[in-house]
């Protein structure tokens, strides 16, 4: 392959250029640029720095034109939900406040006071969680949203400041809980609930659109490479999903960074009433499928615990200590929707585990194996529910992200659910960000090529069932009882 492919991927813990190079018919990533990602109290919410983020994406592309590249195809995918209101000149209004502010705050029960809970899901087959776009735009500044001309998610609002073109892709639309899984289009009613009209959103599209050329300006400003932007699946997870090196249909993925994403691909949305009672969602993705999940608290725990200890310890350094702790010591339900965005993660699991008679943990080993332990065990809890609600058997779970990398939690995960686990890539959302431009250009022919590329190309792990926890399954099951 003479093209050259990045993947702008950016999480809510960090975000990456990756480049792509295809030879002998494998591909290898190259870290180009990694940059912190991170929201910040800013005019009393927490908000994203988004013109830093679109800032260091021009420092990455720079970096590839200094490495001699001068023509590149690029993708962008981030986080869900989030999204910038734009005025008529296509300027920010402000800084797009994080799904983990809490202006949202019981925000489902109000609207759902106007229409039910089950309509909802009917109509967009969308789990409930306050972040969703539906409950900030319910809870926006009215002023603000009047004067906006423009609705656009993170990634689409990234695409049009690099390209001046505004679209809606729609793997990160169905994360707002407004597209309509029949009409494929934003729903009418739960438009008007809001006062909006559907041009208040850019035209829809499908991930693997031609977005169009970097804007010449950026190019000569900056001394940047030709860039062509294709509009990929833009939801971080819904790329991850494409670059999950699945085969057959028995496969369950996991997708491990600050949230755990874990699910199943489907053909056909799934939204009667297991789903609904399970909170299961039906995020669109690529190609027609549908991201059949469930929102896990993940490693946004982690991350938490890391900070409180001012970063003395990096992430595989926590993982060595937790490793030499015995795991299940205490059951907690991560999530708790304490664990959303608490001033301290220290203090909220050790607050948990007093209030429900479970051990303190106390060392910085202690807390992760904690954190880790019940992750696990909620990972094998929603494995079987998942296979209940499809009436299928899942035997392989595939980890991608950088939580894959965590053997310790990987074995743990093979163990409680009795699942064979296979491990990577950890860059897994980048590598599907490029497969969906490749596709786009021809270079491969569709999802199965694309996923054996992944098979071919990059070192997955195996992790099948060893360690015996029956006890602590029962007790789990017990205390998941005693939640009720
Ligand atoms: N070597 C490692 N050891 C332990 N944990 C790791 C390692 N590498 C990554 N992680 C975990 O993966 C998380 C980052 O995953 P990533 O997929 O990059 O997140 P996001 O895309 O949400 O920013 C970290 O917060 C950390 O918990
Ligand atoms: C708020 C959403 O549920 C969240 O964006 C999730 O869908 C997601 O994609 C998280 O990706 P990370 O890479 O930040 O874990
Ligand atoms: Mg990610």
């Amino acid at each position: 392959m003479n093209k050259h492919y990045i993947a702008v991927d950016i999480g809510a813990s960090s975000g990456r250029l990756m480049l792509a190079n295809l030879e002998n018919g494998k591909m290898t990533l190259t870290e180009i640029h990694r940059f912190k990602n991170g929201f910040k109290q800013v005019a009393g919410h927490d908000r994203w720095d988004i013109d830093h983020l679109g800032a260091e994406i021009i420092a990455g592309l720079a970096k590839v034109k200094q490495a001699g590249i001068d023509e590149v195809t690029l993708g962008i995918d981030t986080w869900a939900v989030d999204y910038v209101l734009v005025d008529e000149a296509g300027r920010k209004l402000a800084d797009p406040i994080s799904y983990r502010d809490c202006r949202t705050k019981d925000a489902i029960s109000e609207l759902t006071a106007k229409i039910s809970k089950e309509e909802i899901y009917r109509k967009t087959g969308i789990q409930f969680q306050e972040f969703n776009t539906l409950y900030q735009l319910y809870r926006e500044d009215q002023a603000l949203l009047k004067q906006a001309a423009k609705i656009m998610l993170v990634p689409d609002y990234l695409g049009y400041i690099l390209t001046g073109k505004a679209v809606t892709e729609v793997t990160n639309a169905s994360t707002t809980q407004m597209l309509n899984l029949r009409a494929g289009l934003f729903d009418s009613q739960l438009l008007s609930e809001l006062g909006l009209q559907a041009d208040k959103f850019a035209p829809l599209v499908d991930a693997g659109t031609y977005l169009g050329p970097i804007k010449a300006e950026l190019r000569s400003k900056y001394d940047l490479p030709q860039v062509r932007v294709v509009t990929v699946a833009s939801h971080d997870t819904a790329s991850a999903v494409v670059g999950t090196p699945a085969v057959g249909d028995n496969w369950a993925f996991l997708s491990s960074g600050t949230w755990s994403l874990l699910g199943t691909e489907l053909k056909v949305s799934e939204n009667g009433p297991q789903a609904y009672q399970a909170n299961y969602t039906n995020e669109w993705g690529a190609y027609g499928t549908y991201r059949f999940l469930k929102n896990i608290m993940g490693m946004w725990m982690v991350q938490c615990i890391a900070k409180e200890y001012q970063g003395r310890y990096s992430f595989s350094q926590l993982a060595q200590l937790a490793s030499q702790v015995e795991p299940c010591q205490q059951f907690i339900d991560v999530n708790d929707d304490r664990f959303l965005n608490p001033p301290s993660m220290i203090e909220a699991l050790q607050a948990y585990c007093h209030e429900h008679g479970q051990k303190v943990p106390q060392s910085p080993g202690e807390l992760v194996m904690a954190v880790y332990s019940n992750l696990a065990l909620y990972y094998a809890d929603q494995l079987s529910q998942l296979g209940q609600i499809l009436g299928k058997q899942l035997t392989t779970l595939n980890i991608v992200g950088g939580g894959s990398n965590v053997a310790l939690l990987n074995q743990l995960t093979a163990d409680l659910a009795g699942i064979k686990v296979i491990a990577g890539p950890s860059e897994a959302t980048a590598v599907g960000n490029i497969l969906v431009a490749m596709i786009t250009d021809g270079e491969l022919a569709d999802l199965p090529a694309a996923r054996k590329l992944v098979r071919d190309s990059f070192a997955l792990k195996t992790y099948q069932p060893k360690h015996d926890y029956a006890q602590a399954l029962v007790g789990y099951q017990h205390f998941k009882e005693e939640l009720r």
